[in-house]
């Protein structure tokens, strides 16, 4: 007897070798996937009917800082430089292990409710973040957000806390969660200091997590630095490999774009965040084009204000067909591919598709709207027409953690209530400070 089976779906495979089923069946044994078919004879304990619901595999955002929930809304139609100098970095100063604590558990709320079954963070105070996800159900690759700013000191504690966190996290919650090491970019820490940093990744197997050309000012600081763009020096450094997450990149020359793809960096285009802090739009077609694997991220909820990936999906269609003025530019099933596999790829989890054996992290998605109807194509509503509120199910790893609209793996009220009540302290003890 199976787990879970799901019946009477569209089931969007985004399997590149198996076609899409208009009314399957998905059945859901130890966490993995089973069997994808039109017909089953196989029972189950639970049976979902998925009548006039699409069913497909989760959303993997890859670039978050998940305890930024708290911030959300704090400081908006800012300068990045100004933004993050004197608003987030001051408030981030006054931040304690219970408020990562509670904005971690309103994100991993966001993400359950908005289709979310895997995400990428970089933050501070990860122990916290690591609790949340171990207890929430939810997958993620969890990172210290290491600033060393040129210190040699710092770089060394930075560095230590960057290690011991991976050592103790890597592969646990029975393999959800791995630990990545996170160097925040290159204009907040030395050359040498990515060095180590790159050189202790390879030594414990960890892959790593950075920001990269994300603003023209981080693009001119390099030059006058190094002679030599971010992409370069990290180049000359053999920083660059498969298992390395670069966020943003989007201040890319024709060269950069060649050396991210040769070298199988992952890329996590985060348009939502890109517009609102004016810093840019990434050459996300040309380097689709190379074949590089680009996938979706929202970034924190200070510069986006949600945590949603039908927003960013949509965002980042829109946004490529305005800067190439070609509308038929990221078509919306290429889009959902780099929300879903792509973002699993960059992760290295056998999720983003609806596959036999593959993790059993799949949504359900209702269609029975009112702004999605009539319905001629799949990925053309999920990409323009459908919003985080339409996801009615979510199961990662055969475990259902929301159930037809209802949250099971947590208390919502409660995360809400204590994430309200951890970001009001916070701002108070941050406006004292003033
Ligand atoms: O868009 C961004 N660019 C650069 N830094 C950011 C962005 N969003 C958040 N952070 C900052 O990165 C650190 C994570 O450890 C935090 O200081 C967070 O505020
Ligand atoms: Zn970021």
């Amino acid at each position: 007897m199976a787990d879970i089976i799901i019946k009477n779906g569209y089931i969007l495979t985004m399997d590149p070798s198996l076609e899409n089923i208009k009314n399957g069946v998905v059945v859901i044994e130890d966490g993995r996937i089973a069997d994808v078919c039109e017909n089953t004879e196989e029972t189950a304990d639970t049976v979902i009917d998925a009548q006039g619901n699409v069913v497909m595999p989760g959303f993997v955002n890859t670039h978050t800082h998940a305890g930024m929930t708290l911030f959300r809304g704090y400081a908006d139609d800012l300068a990045l430089s100004d933004w993050l100098e004197n608003h987030i970095w001051p408030a981030e100063a006054e931040l304690t292990a219970s408020d990562v604590y509670a904005g971690t558990r309103l994100a991993c709320l966001e993400m359950v409710k908005s289709g979310t079954i895997a995400f990428a963070d970089m933050y501070f105070f990860m122990e916290e973040v690591g609790k949340v996800v171990e207890s929430s159900g939810l997958r993620a690759a969890l990172s210290y957000g290491m600033i060393e700013l040129w210190d040699e000191e710092k770089g060394k504690t930075e560095l230590k806390k960057g290690k011991a966190f991976v050592n103790e996290w890597n592969g646990k919650a029975g393999g959800r969660i791995s630990a990545m090491y996170g160097p925040h970019a290159p204009n907040t820490c030395s050359k040498e200091f990515l060095m180590k940093v790159r050189e202790q990744a390879t030594v414990d197997n960890a892959k790593i997590h950075i920001h990269v050309l994300e603003t023209e000012a981080e693009l001119n600081q390099m030059k006058e630095q190094y002679g030599m763009c971010s992409v370069n020096m990290l180049d000359s450094i053999d920083f660059f490999g498969p298992d390395v997450l670069a966020a943003h990149c989007v201040w890319l020359s024709d060269g950069d774009m060649d050396i991210l793809r040769n070298n199988n960096v992952n890329i996590s285009h985060n348009p939502v965040s890109n517009m609102k802090l004016a810093s840019g739009i990434a050459p996300v077609t040309k380097l689709l084009d190379r074949g590089a694997n680009v996938c979706l991220g929202t970034d924190g909820c200070a510069s986006n204000n949600n945590l949603g990936m039908f927003e960013e999906m949509k965002a980042a269609a829109l946004l490529q067909k305005v800067d190439t003025m070609d509308p038929m530019a990221l078509p919306a099933r290429q889009v959902l591919e780099m929300a879903t596999v792509n973002g699993a790829k960059a992760l290295d989890i056998n999720s983003g598709m609806i596959r036999n054996g593959y993790n059993a992290d799949v949504i359900i998605v209702d269609m029975n709207k009112a702004h999605l109807s009539p319905l001629y194509d799949v990925p053309s509503h999920l990409v323009y027409s459908a919003g985080s509120s339409d996801v009615r199910t979510t199961i990662v790893n055969g475990k259902v953690l929301m159930d037809d609209y209802r949250v099971i793996c947590m208390d919502e009220q409660n995360v809400i209530d204590e994430g309200r009540d951890a970001a009001e302290e916070l701002i108070s003890r941050v406006d004292a400070k003033k």
